[in-house]
């Protein structure tokens, strides 16, 4: 098997009933697209601390809880890297959403999520994480806008990444 480069990557979701936190991305990947918070984890930390830490930078939240809600696997055609994204919840946080240099926060309602300003991807697995079901998905990408093929499955194992090397 050839070998991948794996970069391990958090999103976060901060939700009140009915309610969910979104950023608007200022700067860097996803530049201009509403997403959760999140980012790379960093050689020093746990996935969980790097979601929790990513979180206060992005938009000044605390969380002592985090749920593991899913695990997204992206591929780029062409591109031997494999981002794997670990998607978490919480309904429990301390402090009001600020902006940052990163991203504007706002609370959208469940019936409101702008998915033509989101990534392609989220209207597939947003219904999941927005039901609190646990799923795994899979997204192969042509350049950032079209999907070529995915999967998605209503499961999630406990074990993370089978690292080949992690970037
Ligand atoms: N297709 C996709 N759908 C989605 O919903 N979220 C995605 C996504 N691809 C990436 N993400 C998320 C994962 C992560 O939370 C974020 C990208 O991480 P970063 O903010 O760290 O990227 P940057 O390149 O801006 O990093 P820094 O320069 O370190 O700030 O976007």
């Amino acid at each position: 098997m050839s070998e991948r480069l794996r970069k391990i990557l958090t999103l976060v979701f901060v939700r009140e009933p009915g309610k969910i936190l979104l950023g608007l991305k200022k700067r860097g990947f996803g530049c201009g697209l509403w997403n959760g918070f999140g980012g790379k984890v960093e050689k020093n930390e746990t996935i969980l601390q790097g979601a929790k830490r990513e979180l206060v930078e992005e938009c000044g939240i605390q969380a002592d809880v985090l749920e593991r809600i899913g695990l997204i696997n992206f591929e780029f055609e062409n591109d031997p890297v494999i981002m794997e994204v670990h998607v978490f919840l919480t309904f429990h946080y301390i402090g009001d959403p600020v902006e940052t240099e990163e991203m504007k926060p706002e609370w959208y309602k469940d019936g409101e999520i702008p998915f033509n300003q989101m990534w392609p991807d989220d209207k597939y697995w947003f219904p999941y994480m927005l039901q609190k079901r646990k799923f795994e998905a899979y997204f192969l990408f042509k350049g950032m806008d079209t999907i070529l093929d995915y999967w998605i499955k209503e499961s999630l194992n406990d074990c993370c990444s089978s690292v080949n090397k992690i970037i």
